[in-house]
């Protein structure tokens, strides 16, 4: 039985680190900030969140207990009133609250070239699968009488006619088990796009496509046709707040196992064919299918304030060639108009930060789903933590990396601080880490390939992250990464730049964070190496109970390998977790890193059009699905919680740095919305 680690602690930051020294920030100086939680599964299995109040301890201690000198225990203060400090939970919905958001003050989102894009998809032609079906009769009449070809349901003779046709397409090779195949190039000739289900009104689609924006996904799925021209009309539309540079499109095939050839085909066929093994075995087990993606090129550089065509009837070829769809996409660039909480259904709870809650969210008008991270500014200047929330949502704005999860918005009311973030719903790596134990050599080399691009995407902004753990890493609906919590940032750290904040999480600190040396980037790659082991053994290399105990092993203990420990993946541990940061790998840029044999069988440029198919995808069923997120928060009511605290315009002012663009500003001193540093 897997032994997981039990408890983890979060160093937060200290005054050096905090350029906030104004007035109320000046008070709490010098107290650093833990985080506690225990690593355990709800009895039904659903993924406990670590930040779930119950677990969440947060802990006030003096900075200098904490030094690793002394490699001391942090002392847990059995204070009640630390264990709610924020307030979170104390929701009441009052017309104050409505008060508060109708007078936020701002802002819009990353670029002042924001957008809305609509995209319309028609129909699809010449869609094809990977492997014959079954030529049953039974079975396909059966189908054909449940699906919607082309009206809202079949009638007997369009079906009669169509099984009177069957025996063209029916292969002459039979499986061992007797029965005639109908070749997968004429299978979706028949085949309906969507069945209807028996005792059920809504048909199910046996073929879907996602759309990808800037991580907002959009499913379509056909109303009627077959699997080879299915028909669609669907209109969706996407808010532009970056001009990336593609759309992306992927296709997926929900295919009945009853519709497969017999067993003895598909093992006979497994043993040729490795690919073709995964898909079956994924149908076998009702997952769905990746069948095929396209990235769809766009322009947005567009200086016209009117609406644009960038597509007009197009009709796009798959990049594996198993079909086409036709599509419209209109832009249409918008003003700056300022966002409120009012601008958002409030859909469910999914998360609780130690300065406020995150809310799965609909915006109302591109009914768009994201995650609305609302902070409590109050709170934020007693734990002097302006500096590090600003940074947080600058490097979000900043940073373009498919593998980060993108900042939409940020608004701010004169209580609270907004974001709202792409909805990632597939889970923390923590709790499919939790739930496996361990990760298999090519899942961990997936997950360790796409965060040293988010790494490396921070490092050339001169971001230092300092808090890579399996709790800050999210997967999407395809099994993605997409890393978040942007709390420890470290902006302005070019290459050799130090920095001595003692902050992070025990299991991942550095052995120069832990002497007090001051650190660099480097720091990244050491945890990126705990994580990669963690991922391939179940525990961190270091990991102790006794937080002491488990300093002293950074700083000292061999590092150790299970038997049959792949040999690549060793030589990248010993590189990544080098005690000596100047001896490092990575310490002469990321190329080191990407180059490493561990490596050698990535296309780099491949992996960032996130073109890989991931290894494990998280069952998720749509995109406003929260089966993944702990049920602890799902059924609490989601409102936006009233605060009545007054800040001084002192404090405002404080906040300017929220302001990213647009007229209004919250200082008084313009610059101070535009830099962070
Ligand atoms: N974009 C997102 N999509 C889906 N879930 C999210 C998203 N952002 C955050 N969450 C969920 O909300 C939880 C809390 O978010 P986050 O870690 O950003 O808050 P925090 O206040 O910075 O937390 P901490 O106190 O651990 O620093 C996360 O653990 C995650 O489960």
């Amino acid at each position: 039985m897997h032994s997981w680690r039990i408890s983890k602690f979060k160093l937060g930051r200290s005054k050096e680190d905090d350029g906030s020294s104004e007035d109320e920030n000046e008070k709490s100086w010098g107290n650093g900030l833990f985080h506690f939680h225990h690593g355990e599964k709800h009895h039904d299995g659903s993924p406990k969140n670590h930040n779930h109040e119950h677990e969440h301890h947060i802990r006030k201690i003096n900075t200098n207990e904490t030094l690793p000198s002394s490699l001391s225990s942090p002392k847990l203060r059995n204070d009640a009133s630390f264990k709610n400090p924020s307030g979170i939970g104390n929701d009441n919905s009052k017309a104050s609250e409505r008060k508060a958001s109708q007078s936020s003050t701002e802002t819009q989102g990353p670029s002042s070239e924001s957008g809305l894009m609509t995209v319309k998809v028609y129909s699809g032609k010449d869609f094809t699968l990977p492997f014959p079906i079954t030529s049953n009769s039974t079975i396909l009449q059966k189908l054909l009488s449940s699906g919607i070809l082309t009206s809202s349901s079949n009638d007997a003779s369009e079906v009669a006619a169509i099984m009177r046709q069957l025996p063209r397409y029916k292969r002459v090779d039979q499986d061992s088990a007797g029965e005639g195949l109908i070749d997968r190039a004429f299978a979706t000739k028949f085949i309906p796009s969507s069945i209807l289900l028996p005792g059920s009104t809504n048909s199910s689609p046996l073929l879907y496509f996602t759309i990808e924006f800037d991580n907002s996904i959009t499913t379509i799925s056909p109303d009627m046709g077959t699997m080879e021209q299915p028909v669609f009309n669907k209109i969706s539309t996407f808010d532009v707040t970056r001009k990336l540079r593609f759309l992306k499109i992927d296709v997926f095939a929900r295919i009945p196992s009853l519709l497969l050839p017999s067993k003895n085909w598909q093992q006979e066929i497994g043993e040729q064919d490795e690919v073709l093994k995964e898909i079956l075995k994924k149908i076998n087990t009702n997952q769905d299918i990746h069948l095929d993606s396209f990235h769809l090129p766009l322009n947005l550089k567009i200086d016209s304030a009117a609406q644009i065509r960038l597509y007009n009837h197009h009709w796009i070829s798959l990049e594996r060639g198993y079909g086409k769809l036709n599509i419209t996409v209109d832009y249409k660039p918008s003003k700056n108009k300022p966002l409120s909480i009012d601008d958002f259904d409030l859909l469910k709870v999914i998360g609780k930060g130690s300065f406020g809650k995150v809310m799965q969210v609909r915006k109302k008008d591109t009914q768009k789903i994201y995650a609305l991270k609302a902070l409590r500014k109050a709170y934020i200047v007693s734990k002097c933590e302006v500096t590090h929330t600003l940074a947080e949502r600058t490097v979000l704005a900043r940073v373009d990396c498919p593998f980060i999860v993108p900042l939409k918005f940020s608004f701010q009311s004169p209580e609270k601080l907004y974001l709202v973030l792409a909805f990632i719903n597939g889970g923390e790596l923590f709790y499919h880490l939790q739930h496996e134990g361990r990760f298999s050599l090519a899942r961990s080399r997936f997950y360790i390939a796409e965060l040293l691009c988010a790494l490396d995407s921070l490092h050339k902004l001169d971001v230092i992250y300092r808090d890579l753990k399996p709790e800050n890493i999210l997967l999407d609906y395809q099994g993605h990464i997409a890393l978040c919590d942007f709390g420890l940032c470290k902006l302005n750290m070019k290459d050799n730049d130090k920095t001595d904040t003692f902050c992070g999480t025990p299991e991942y600190l550095a052995p120069e964070i832990l002497l007090g040396q001051g650190y660099t980037k480097t720091v990244d790659w050491w945890t990126l190496g705990i994580l990669l082991y963690e991922m391939m053994t179940g525990l961190p290399p270091y990991y102790d109970e006794n937080v002491p105990v488990m300093y002293k092993k950074i700083l000292q203990q061999p590092l150790l390998f299970p038997d049959g420990f792949d040999p690549a993946a060793k030589d990248l541990l010993i590189g990544l977790l080098s005690r000596d940061p100047s001896r490092r790998l990575g310490v002469n840029g990321t190329d080191e890193i990407r180059n490493h044999p561990f490596f050698k069988d990535i296309s780099w440029k491949k992996l960032l059009l996130k073109g890989y198919i991931p290894p494990y995808k998280p069952i998720v069923k749509s995109e406003i699905d929260t089966a993944n997120f702990d049920q602890e928060f799902t059924k609490e009511k989601p409102i936006d919680s009233v605060v009545d605290e007054y800040l001084s315009a002192s404090i405002q002012k404080q906040f300017g740095g929220w302001t990213y663009i647009g007229d209004e500003q919250l200082g008084d001193s313009p610059s101070q919305g535009r830099s962070i540093s």
